[in-house]
């Protein structure tokens, strides 16, 4: 099987969707050679099969803003594979959200989920609902419609929605609560859910935390630690605070934050109270990063992002496509040794070949991203044998899976002079145990 065939095929079959294309050809490119040395995988055509979802949900979502004007937006769940487990990934509200970008996010949920060691498929959904500017009440009804709607497609042993852009705790919330009110029951069909209410310790950090820890094992591996690095985190949501919060722990310098507006420098680096003010105002008031450098008297970078300022160690934690070539060219210029994804697919190709071309440590966000799922596969166990885990538990248990997966990294990606390709490892390790079940059950 050639890749330029393949792609052509795949292109044809779903016209206008770049940002599927692009993650479904950065795993066949790994994939590809692996296969050919395997063939029971492409008579079983295990790829082509992988990369189509095996079910869309497309609906209407109708609902009453304060001022009594009636709303549609579109609600989406893309149902893309149950072979390792049920369905399970985020939901994304973003007026930027398409059957393409919720296609690559399942697609990379497919790899990042098999690659946590537990029996979880692949999902994401979602809706062009933009939260911004929209007060709590709007908010709650919206996701009490989408829910309406939802409800009919997932449940605790069908597809396990969660968090992503736009979707935070209080979100996870009102979709929950409406949830048992129309079901009647109270089952474990949503992650991320509040403490009182069957959520686990550590799951809104895990995403953050286990981006810091995969670092961690990458810098280790190498005989070098986070201790005293310089680091540049983007975005200022759920995971790039979480992961800020992580390498200050381990005594690395945090400088840098940004939003779709811009970037802070601050160069003295964060502290907890800074980090506790960035919570207060991106995860609660959903204010600007540039008021951070009016509080904190920093520098504030107009419509920039955080690339260009001098580092060890960089962490897209944003949104896709947001650190491009030249990005990487100025970063490796910068004295940066090492990436890690906390976003899902924040590097274009041509980034991650500038960085794999420098020998550097890159991290695939389906590896150094995977804690958040992870917990919420923990949070999973949790409600169904109706426990509690203390954070200290749920917190090891990351750690453990962190590891895990750094070690399927390195048994799958090493390539000549004892280089080890990240995603080259991540991709196969992940692929193999969901391509290994469909297998099993034959024509499916
Ligand atoms: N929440 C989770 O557990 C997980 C999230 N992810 C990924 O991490 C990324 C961030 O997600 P969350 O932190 O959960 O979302 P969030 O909604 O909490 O935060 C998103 C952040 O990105 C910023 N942002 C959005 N578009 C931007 C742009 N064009 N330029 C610069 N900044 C921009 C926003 O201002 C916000 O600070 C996404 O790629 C998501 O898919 C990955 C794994 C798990
Ligand atoms: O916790 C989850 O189920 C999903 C997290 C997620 O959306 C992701 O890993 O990209």
């Amino acid at each position: 099987m050639e890749l330029s065939q393949f792609m052509e095929g795949f292109v044809k079959r779903n016209p206008g969707e770049p940002e599927f294309y692009q993650a479904v050809q950065e795993v066949a490119a790994s994939v590809i050679p692996y296969i050919n040395d395997h063939p029971k995988y492409i008579k079983a055509r295990i790829l082509e099969r992988l990369s189509e979802p095996d079910r869309i949900i497309i609906f209407r979502v109708c609902w009453e803003d304060d001022r009594g004007k009636y709303r549609v937006n579109r609600g989406y769940r893309v149902q893309h594979s149950n072979a390792i487990g049920p369905y399970k990934g985020g939901l994304r509200f973003h007026p930027s959200v398409n059957l393409s970008v919720l296609k690559f996010l399942a697609f990379e949920q497919t790899f990042k989920n098999s690659l946590t060691t537990l029996p979880m498929g692949s999902a994401k959904g979602g809706s062009n609902f933009d939260p911004k500017g929209k007060s709590e009440r709007e908010i709650m009804r919206f996701c009490q419609a989408f829910m309406t709607e939802l409800c009919k497609h997932i449940g605790n042993n069908i597809d396990i929605p969660a968090g992503d852009i736009g979707v935070g705790t209080r979100e996870i919330s009102f979709l929950f609560g409406q949830w048992k009110r129309l079901r009647n029951e109270f089952t474990g069909a949503l992650t991320g859910k509040g403490l009182e209410f069957g959520g686990s310790h550590i799951r809104k950090e895990a995403t953050g935390y286990g981006c810091a820890y995969f670092m961690e094992s990458m810098l280790k591996h190498r005989g070098d630690t986070i201790k005293g690095k310089t680091c540049v985190v983007s975005g200022a949501g759920n995971v790039a605070v979480f992961t800020a919060e992580k390498l200050m722990d381990l005594g690395a310098k945090v400088v840098t934050l940004s939003d779709s507006s811009g970037t802070i420098y601050d160069k003295d680096g964060l502290n907890e109270e800074k980090l506790e003010f960035v919570k207060d105002l991106k995860l609660f008031k959903k204010g600007r990063i540039a008021e951070y450098s009016d509080k904190f008297d920093c520098e504030y970078h107009e419509g920039k992002k955080p690339w260009g300022v001098k580092c060890d160690l960089a962490f897209p934690c944003a949104t896709e496509n947001e650190l491009f070539q030249d990005d990487a060219k100025e970063l490796i210029k910068n004295g940066c040794i090492a990436v890690a994804e906390g976003a899902n697919m924040p590097c274009t190709p041509e980034a991650i070949r500038v960085f794999q071309e420098e020998r550097m440590l890159y991290a695939p966000g389906k590896a150094s991203n995977a804690g958040g799922v992870a917990v919420s596969g923990l949070e999973m166990t949790q409600n169904t044998t109706y426990m509690a885990w203390s954070g200290e538990d749920v917190d090891l248990l990351l750690k453990g899976i962190m590891a895990d997966i750094h070690q399927q990294c390195i048994d799958y990606g090493v390539v000549d002079g004892g280089y080890i390709d990240y995603a080259k490892g991540a991709n196969l390790a992940g692929f193999k145990k969901v391509a290994d079940a469909m297998m099993a059950y034959g024509v499916l």
